[in-house]
């Protein structure tokens, strides 16, 4: 059975991204060279044949309810040849059917080989795809590091090992004849000692690490990356700059491992400059010359699902500017950020404002949420803990410095408050970017900043370069 449609030519092109039908139908357009801009244009859809991708046929999502038909390609049919069926059936089981924006247009690249630039939104489910690729590519039989991630934190570190942990599981009886897969969680704060024996006695296939702790192991060679087929450099734009990290990931990009054995995948949700970016990649030799940008909705930096609003108020007035607003919207989880202490105040044994903080929110909050800390200065297990204890369920405040600004994953976060404004605009994004968070979802979510009048213009500039408007607050 075919089902026809009319479609104007103008409808055609004015539609805002690429169609994706599911794969029992094939587009076929007749009676105009496509696309055409007579008014009387045709668009046949019928049973029966592979995905359509065209980019001038945007957003049929309309055209094909009217008929009546699945619109939508799914994981498997994105992965069905490459990824193997029982990481599959892990991913749908754990919830992942349709694939986000980033899922759809990068997982073809990479599947082909291609080395590629991740540029996605926060939040848009870039580590499902590059572990996806990491699970086409590894060879359970081989007995070696074949996929290096490196993140520039622990806790994302610890995240992202779960995931691949959790895709990597066995679900069934006849799945568990298989050889399994490893994934070693190389992290700063973790315990050295212990990795070495592993990575000496079997090493992993995967590895997840921080790059200080991967850097101690490749320079006493207990680790080689001879047989690393995917490398993957996670919020990559931060790593480049960090003084402390910029010279061993230059080193392992180069020095560690060749472009030509592996193939290398950078993500992040902001990459400044990115056209010089991707230039560099090839002069410097961290990618081959053919690598792909893949930037998802570039006109809009951050979810469309969070609203941006301000308050001014003195700077002795923030604590109780913002125990009013955690009063009037009850947030049941939020993250509140807290600018890193000044050189200055620590001479002087002030106590950090996240102490101040915590303190005041104790003593004066109210409401159900559990009141928690991540900060730097924490020893490894109580941020571990933190984090965890976030995990669990029931409503949290977490107070934290831009520690937990980067790729953390905290789904049912819907309130984020910038105490202190973050000093970059890619601060702003990556901090806003905590909340909004579930792919498919149109809850609102709140991003609420306190400032004074005099710091109102830097949150313009901000809102100028994501291209958001702030709303302001009277309380
Ligand atoms: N296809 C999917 N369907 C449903 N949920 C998904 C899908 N892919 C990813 N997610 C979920 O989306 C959330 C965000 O994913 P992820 O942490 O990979 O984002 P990200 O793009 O790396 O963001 P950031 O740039 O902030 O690190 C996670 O909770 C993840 O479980």
């Amino acid at each position: 059975m075919a089902a026809t449609l009319s479609v104007s030519a103008t409808q055609l092109l004015s539609l805002p991204r690429p169609v994706f039908l599911s794969r029992k139908l094939h587009v076929h357009a007749y009676g105009f060279p496509f696309p055409s801009r007579s008014p009387s244009s045709r668009l046949v859809i019928s049973e029966n044949r592979a995905i359509c991708s065209a980019p001038e046929l945007l957003n049929s999502t309309s055209m094909a309810e009217e008929v009546g038909l699945d619109e939508t390609v799914t994981l498997r049919d994105l992965c069905g040849n490459h990824v193997p069926d029982h990481v599959l059936r892990r991913v749908e089981e754990v919830g992942y059917v349709i694939p986000t924006d980033v899922q759809r247009q990068a997982l073809p690249t990479l599947f082909s080989g291609l080395d590629c630039v991740l540029h996605a939104q926060t939040g848009s489910g870039k580590t499902l795809t590059y572990l996806l690729l990491i699970f086409s590519v590894i060879n359970t039989q081989r007995s070696a590091v074949q996929a290096l991630i490196v993140v520039p934190t622990r806790e994302l570190g610890m995240q992202v090992t779960k995931v691949a942990r959790t895709l990597a599981a066995k679900p069934t009886e006849s799945d568990l004849e298989q050889n399994s897969c490893t994934i070693m969680a190389l992290l700063d704060g973790g315990s050295l000692k212990r990795h070495k024996t592993w990575l000496k006695a079997e090493p992993p296939t995967i590895v997840v690490a921080t790059i200080g702790s991967l850097c101690q192991m490749l320079e006493k060679r207990i680790l080689t990356l001879e047989s690393m087929q995917v490398l993957v450099i996670d919020e990559v734009d931060f790593m480049f700059n960090s003084s402390k990290e910029v010279s061993s990931l230059r080193k392992l990009l180069t020095s560690y491992s060749s472009i030509n054995n592996r193939q290398t995948i950078f993500a992040s949700a902001s990459i400044p400059q990115h056209r010089r970016f991707v230039h560099d990649c090839i002069q410097q030799k961290w990618t081959k010359s053919n690598v792909v940008h893949v930037h998802v909705n570039p006109v809009e930096p951050m979810p469309s699902c969070l609203h941006h609003r301000f308050v001014i108020c003195s700077k002795n007035m923030r604590l109780h500017a913002l125990l009013s607003l955690l009063q009037t919207d009850a947030p049941e989880s939020g993250i509140i950020f807290v600018g890193e202490q000044s050189e200055k105040s620590k001479k002087a044994g002030n106590a950090p404002p996240t102490t101040l903080l915590m303190d005041f929110l104790t003593a004066s909050y109210k409401g159900d949420s559990d009141i928690l800390l991540l900060e730097e200065d924490m020893n490894f297990n109580l941020r571990a803990t933190s984090l965890s204890e976030l995990r669990q369920g029931g409503g949290y405040l977490l107070v934290s410095t831009d520690l937990a600004a980067r790729g953390v994953d905290l789904p049912e976060t819907t309130h984020i408050y910038n105490f202190d404004l973050p000093r970059t605009v890619t601060n702003y994004l990556h901090r806003a970017g905590r909340t909004g968070r579930k792919p498919f979802s149109d809850e609102k979510c709140f991003v609420t900043n306190i400032l004074t009048s005099e710091e109102r213009f830097v949150l313009q500039r901000y809102e100028n370069e994501l291209m958001f408007n702030c709303e302001e607050l009277l309380i």
